[in-house]
């Protein structure tokens, strides 16, 4: 029965008339209260999935009973286990043939005993994710020699990461991450022959990455990020060829950048932000023909962008911000076609920003704070000199500088955008239906389960608000992002609406004053929107609230960047949007006061004149 909508309770006497159940699958259900103690008299039990409930009280002891039990689940629930129980694994000390125990999301407040290997060695998958452990991750954890799958990750365990993870020779999957380790990372690990996910990041790990990480040929996604980590990445990393995600972000890693890069064929994320890395940008990155996102921001890398970029076919994203490179922006890039997001912001580059391919949708925010870049008004940087626009051009310009006098540029000029935004408000009967800007396709993939995770099973402690056509809660993800996800009451008239229009303008619109989205989550039953996450609530709050005041100059900065995102969606964009629902509980703010514009769940496009989306609504009109 799992997955369905099963509130209430289980039975008191549930185990005691089911002497023959092996199996018991109530995943993802409203099921609450405690988990009765009798369900240990089902002494056939093998499986026991109760995860994803609301499920709260201690976990019964009685469990430890069911000798036959392989698979436990309470995953994501409320339980805890006895405070004078700090030792999480005496509950399980009798589970002779337990293999797969997931308690993640559970407070269980415990520690991780010292002599964990002597039980359960049958373990095969091990998920205690945040679950508010503390202490230290015992040497003894190498005699769990079956693991294939460890998650500790999310919880307060501290010391070092032992080098005896390095007998875990079936490990696939090793989860640290977000604890207060430290200590340098065990060389030994390097002989996890099996190891595909390595996951460190939030820690305090210091030292250097061990030079042998090439001898894990079989890892696919490396997360070292926000470590201490320091020295020069080793070049045996770059030998690593069919790795698909590499993230060393916010460390202090020093050195260059290998040529050897070129040989990660299959690389899609390759994330180095924040450290110090220096030299040039190898020409070989540009040979990545997977790679999604590039992030190298907040380096210190010389040098000029590689013409070779815009062999980066799938690229998505690309960050350069804040390094020391010059020479122009390279022309290939404009080849790009799935670029969405470029930042080459806080630099030293000159010369003509590309016009053509991505650099259409591209605004100031990309090229902010360079040298002597040149272009479009639009991207607040001067107009280039006719020198820099080569011959053709220059005479062109020439031309127009000259022989028409200004009012008549000036009318052709109008003239030329409207009768391109005609064709184009034709050719799309909604705002794009070019598949190639898609920006969905770099949205996160979330689902209904981590949704649940991140909310605690939408637990009223994290709803935000409530609006016309659903509710709001705040959910916070395993990697540590704050979301807000807008989950829609399909029973309301107009919600389906809501959501589809909501979901059509939230895609295309990019604007510093409006609220992003992340991702949506949509089944035939459910259906939200995943949205960044504003730290400081909505502008009503603070204007009408006595517990909060605005100054004036925070009124102020507020008006100009409602104002702004009010441009933008009526002047910014090919067709019009009109938001039909402003007010100040619509005006979010996130940690720095920055006004952001939300909720188009009844908003309109305009073409043509003609309103192409109506709703019905419940909503105010504004
Ligand atoms: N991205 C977000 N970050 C933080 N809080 C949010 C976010 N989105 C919405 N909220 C909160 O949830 C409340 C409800 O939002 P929602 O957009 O569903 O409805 P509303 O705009 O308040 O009402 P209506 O639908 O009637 O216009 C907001 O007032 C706000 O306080």
């Amino acid at each position: 029965m799992l997955g369905n909508h099963l509130s209430g309770t289980l039975p008191s006497d549930m185990g005691l008339f089911l002497p023959n159940l092996r199996g018991i699958y109530l995943e993802v259900n409203e099921l609450g209260g405690t988990i009765p103690a009798s369900i240990c008299n089902a002494s056939q039990l093998i499986l026991v999935d109760l995860g994803g409930n609301s499920f709260s009280g201690l976990i019964p002891k009685s469990l430890g009973n069911l000798r036959l039990l392989q698979r436990l689940n309470l995953g994501l629930n409320n339980l805890t286990i006895e405070s004078s129980e700090l030792n999480i694994f005496s509950y399980f000390s009798s589970n002779a043939y337990l293999k797969n125990l997931y308690l993640s999301m559970n407070p269980l407040n415990g520690v991780l005993p010292n002599s964990i290997g002597n039980h359960s060695i049958f373990l095969e998958e091990l998920d205690f994710t945040g679950c508010t452990i503390k202490g230290n991750i015992a040497i003894d954890i190498g005699n769990l020699s079956r693991l294939t799958y460890m998650s500790l990750g999310g919880n307060d365990l501290a010391g070092p990461i032992p080098t005896t993870i390095g007998r875990l020779s079936m490990l696939e999957r090793l989860f640290l991450f977000d604890n207060r380790l430290k200590g340098p990372i065990p060389s030994d690990i390097c002989y996890s022959g099996r190891l595909g996910n390595l996951n460190l990041a939030g820690n305090k790990l210091s030292g250097q990455i061990p030079k042998c990480v090439n001898n894990i040929t079989s890892l696919r996604y490396l997360t070292l990020a926000f470590n201490q980590l320091t020295s020069r990445v080793p070049l045996s990393l770059w030998r690593l060829t069919d790795i698909l995600v590499v993230d060393l972000s916010s460390n202090s890693l020093s050195g260059s950048i290998s040529s050897s890069i070129g040989n990660m064929k299959v690389l899609t994320i390759l994330n180095l932000s924040r450290n110090q890395l220096s030299g040039h940008i190898p020409e070989t990155i540009g040979g990545l023909i997977s790679l999604a996102n590039l992030s190298l921001a907040v380096n210190q890398l010389e040098g000029s962008i590689p013409i070779s970029f815009g062999g980066l076919v799938s690229l998505e994203l690309l960050d350069l911000f804040g390094n020391n490179l010059s020479g122009e922006i390279p022309k290939s890039l404009v080849v790009l076609r799935y670029l969405k997001y470029l930042n080459v912001s806080y630099n030293k580059l000159r010369g003509e920003i590309p016009t053509q391919g991505p650099f259409v949708n591209f605004s100031a925010e990309s090229f902010m704070s360079n040298d002597a870049l040149c272009g479009l008004i639009r991207l607040n940087v001067p107009p280039c000199k006719e020198a820099s626009l080569g011959p053709r051009k220059a005479i062109g310009v020439s031309i127009l500088k000259y022989v028409l006098p200004t009012l008549g540029l000036t009318i052709i000029v109008v003239f030329v955008v409207l009768v391109s935004g005609k064709l184009h408000g034709k050719k799309n009967s909604k705002l794009s239906n070019n598949k190639d800007s898609m920006p969905w396709l770099t949205w996160r993939r979330i689902s209904h389960q981590q949704l649940l995770q991140a909310t605690e099973g939408f637990s009223e402690n994290n709803l935000l608000g409530e609006g016309s056509f659903g509710s709001v809660y705040k959910g916070r993800f395993l990697d540590g992002t704050y979301v807000a996800i807008k989950v829609l009451n399909l029973e309301l008239e107009g919600a389906f609406k809501s959501f589809d229009i909501e979901c059509e303008i939230l895609q295309h619109v990019r604007h510093r004053n409006l609220v992003k989205i992340i991702s949506v989550c949509s089944n035939i039953d459910f259906k939200a929107l995943v949205l960044e996450y504003m730290s400081k609530g909505n502008l009503e709050m603070w204007l009408y609230s006595n517990a909060h005041c605005l100054n004036m100059l925070q009124r102020l900065n507020i008006m100009i960047d409602v104002a702004a995102a009010l441009e933008y969606l009526h002047l910014g964009y090919s067709t019009p949007i009109i938001l039909c629902d402003l007010k100040p509980s619509n005006v979010l703010l996130d940690e720095d006061m920055v006004g952001h514009v939300a909720d188009f769940g009844i908003a309109k496009l305009l073409s043509d004149g003609i309103s192409l989306t109506q709703t019905m609504t419940m909503a105010t009109i504004g």
